[in-house]
């Protein structure tokens, strides 16, 4: 061999040295184990977190070869792929390797709707892409190979086949949702539906009957408090409903862009629609005065993060809507907090239903974070929660309603009862009043019939009495008795002691014979200036009346009020006595010859000497 010729050959040596060497290299790195899964002829689940890698592409400019060849995967310490914000892109591996005996099928679910972009790239073991899927929630449906709630893929694996899944997770603006890819067998995955699909039917069954009867109610109370629990079930549901994948799969399947509006707004519009309801349900503006303004200034500026799509992209919006969750969240128990020092029952069920909404998402937040094992309570934690706290912002309101109606009742018994006070009081107050009408009326008949300056009967109401006890007398018989007295000298006393002692002695002539008639139906008159006249009782025996008349002479004269003027030194009355017996009986008689029967016997007792009574027998 000439030199030129042995150095072309130890050139080409050195070369094929290099080139054994940088392929040894590259395939060393390319090599690096895929962790493996074998699903045997009993697999039904495996959740793909602990069992695979992930590798985060910071840039998100890696491939399928880039990334197969990629030093930095690593193991997961929980069942989730990390969410939160990050322009990356997240790549998941594992090796599946059908140990069954049989060709098997298998679904990849992610277990959640939420991720932007999702491709599953099923690589045979010589790094050959055997089949191609995407999916994601920013993608119309029909684009989805495997339709569903949440997220799949369809993984087939012929008899001992081994392919290796890469699962790419990108975002359109960086904001990463944290999901737990699991493998099920067919069977498993359908009865996993199955099940799911009971739970939410059972959970968005209950905000519609929650709803509709909230709607009834309001519209038999017109309660506000009860509309805007309405409207927040309303935009609660909606939220709920889009967040687990329903509007996309049944409303809206084409648009996935108005689906993120959807999710982005109900968040918002949930916040402020609560704070209306528990604004007007713990009546903070009158409980809370100093905490009002700041539940509202919240409130607004929910309302104004519903405008915050307008900015552009869904993490940003996302990110001021998660804020204003939050300033609610921590409004509403400052509130219930507050009034719960009160002793609010609103801000005690608010406090409760809001702890139990909180315990929910925090459970399920916690599963995400691989804190705490898969269960029910981990997996529907939110609806869960959000259940308890709908049936109890219900029974609440419910409550404050009773209360409410127990109140207006207790308002409208008093009410009656003030009524009722009110119109015993003013029954009171008439028949006083009547009384005190009759007393005035009785006092003004009375005057009407009686003299002033004695109080014996006036003349007129003598002619009256007369006439009427005549008549009786005429019709029953018994004995009527009249006399008529007049005091002596009296034209002299008023001369010799002045006209007023006159009226002093007229008064206190007509007190003592007033005071000696004590029978029912005896009766003084007044019959004019000095003279008087006496009507007795039927009932006073004919024999005893002329007696009885004397008797009030002798009281007149027993007064012993001087009186120089006359003979007998003091004052004295002469009377004329006219005595109707039984004897008469039947007679119609006549009031002026009675009248005039008694004058003669007064003008007698005058002329026989004064002092004396004169009788008609
Ligand atoms: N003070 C006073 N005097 C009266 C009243 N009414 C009548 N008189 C006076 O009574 C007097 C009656 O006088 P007379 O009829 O002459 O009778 P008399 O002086 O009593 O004489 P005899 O009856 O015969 O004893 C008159 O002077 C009347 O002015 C009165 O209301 N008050």
């Amino acid at each position: 061999m000439t030199r030129p010729a042995f150095e072309l050959a130890y050139r080409a040596f050195r070369a094929l040295l290099l080139l054994a060497w940088m392929s040894f290299v590259a395939l060393s790195a390319g090599a690096t184990p895929v962790p493996e899964v074998h699903l045997t002829s009993t697999f039904a689940e495996v959740a793909l977190g602990r069992s695979s890698e992930v590798l985060h592409d910071r840039m998100g400019t890696m491939d399928l070869e880039a990334v197969r060849r990629s030093q930095q995967w690593r193991k997961l310490s929980s069942d989730a792929v990390p969410g939160g914000y990050s322009h990356g892109v997240w790549w998941m591996r594992v090796r599946v390797t059908n140990s069954s005996g049989a060709p098997l099928q298998a679904i990849l679910d992610l277990n959640s709707p939420l991720q932007d972009y999702v491709q599953l790239l099923q690589v045979d073991p010589s790094g050959h892409v055997v089949h191609q899927d995407e999916a994601g929630d920013h993608l119309p449906l029909s684009r989805w190979k495997s339709g569903g709630r949440t997220l799949r893929f369809l993984v087939s694996l012929g008899t001992a086949e081994s392919r290796d899944l890469y699962l790419r997770l990108a975002t359109e603006d960086g904001l990463h949702v944290g999901v737990r890819p699991a493998l099920r067998s067919l069977p498993e995955q359908s009865q996993h539906d199955q099940f799911d699909t009971l739970v939410h039917a059972l959970y968005f069954g209950m905000i519609l009957a929650l709803l509709l009867y909230n709607v009834v109610l309001f519209l038999s109370t017109r309660d506000r408090a009860l509309a805007y629990y309405v409207l927040h079930l309303l935009a609660f549901g909606t939220w709920a409903w889009t967040f687990r994948g329903y509007g996309l799969k049944y409303f809206w399947p084409e648009s996935p862009a108005f689906n993120q509006h959807v999710l982005l707004a109900s968040i918002s519009l949930s916040v402020v629609t609560q704070s209306l309801f528990l604004m007007h349900y713990m009546r903070v503006r009158v409980d809370a005065p100093r905490l009002y303004p700041v539940l509202v200034a919240v409130t607004a500026a929910n309302a104004l993060a519903l405008l915050s799509p307008l900015l552009g992209g869904y993490a940003g919006p996302f990110f001021l809507a998660c804020l204003g969750v939050l300033a609610g969240v921590v409004i509403t128990y400052a509130c219930a907090g507050y009034l719960l020092r009160k002793r609010s029952r609103p801000a005690l069920i608010v406090f409760v239903s809001f702890a139990a909404l909180a315990l929910g998402v925090t459970m399920y937040l916690l599963r995400l974070l691989g804190a705490l094992q898969p269960n029910f309570m981990t997996e529907y934690g939110p609806e869960i929660g959000s259940a308890l706290q709908m049936l109890l912002l219900a029974l609440g309101l419910a409550d404050q309603m009773n209360t409410l109606r127990e109140q207006k009742l207790q308002a409208e018994r008093h009410a009656a009862a003030a009524q009722m006070a009110l119109v015993e009081q003013l029954d009171t107050l008439v028949k006083a009043r009547t009384q005190e009408l009759e007393q005035v009326n009785a006092k003004l008949a009375d005057l009407s019939i009686k003299d002033e300056l004695t109080g014996a009967y006036n003349k007129r109401h003598f002619t009256e009495v007369f006439q009427t006890e005549l008549a009786r007398y005429g019709r029953q018989g018994g004995v009527l008795s009249f006399c008529m007295f007049d005091v002596d000298f009296f034209k002299a006393y008023n001369d010799r002691y002045g006209h007023p002692a006159g009226d002093a002695v007229l008064r206190k002539v007509a007190a003592t014979v007033r005071a000696r008639l004590r029978r029912k139906g005896d009766r003084l008159f007044r019959l004019g200036g000095e003279e008087f006249g006496v009507l007795l009782s039927v009932d006073r025996p004919a024999d005893t009346v002329a007696r009885y008349i004397d008797g009030l002479r002798q009281a007149i004269a027993d007064l012993g009020v001087t009186h120089e003027g006359s003979p007998f030194g003091k004052l004295t009355a002469s009377f004329g006595l006219v005595i109707l017996g039984s004897a008469s009986q039947g007679e119609a008689l006549d009031p002026e010859a009675v009248y005039a029967l008694a004058d003669r016997q007064l003008y007698e007792a005058k002329r026989n000497g004064r002092n004396r009574v004169e009788v008609e027998a």
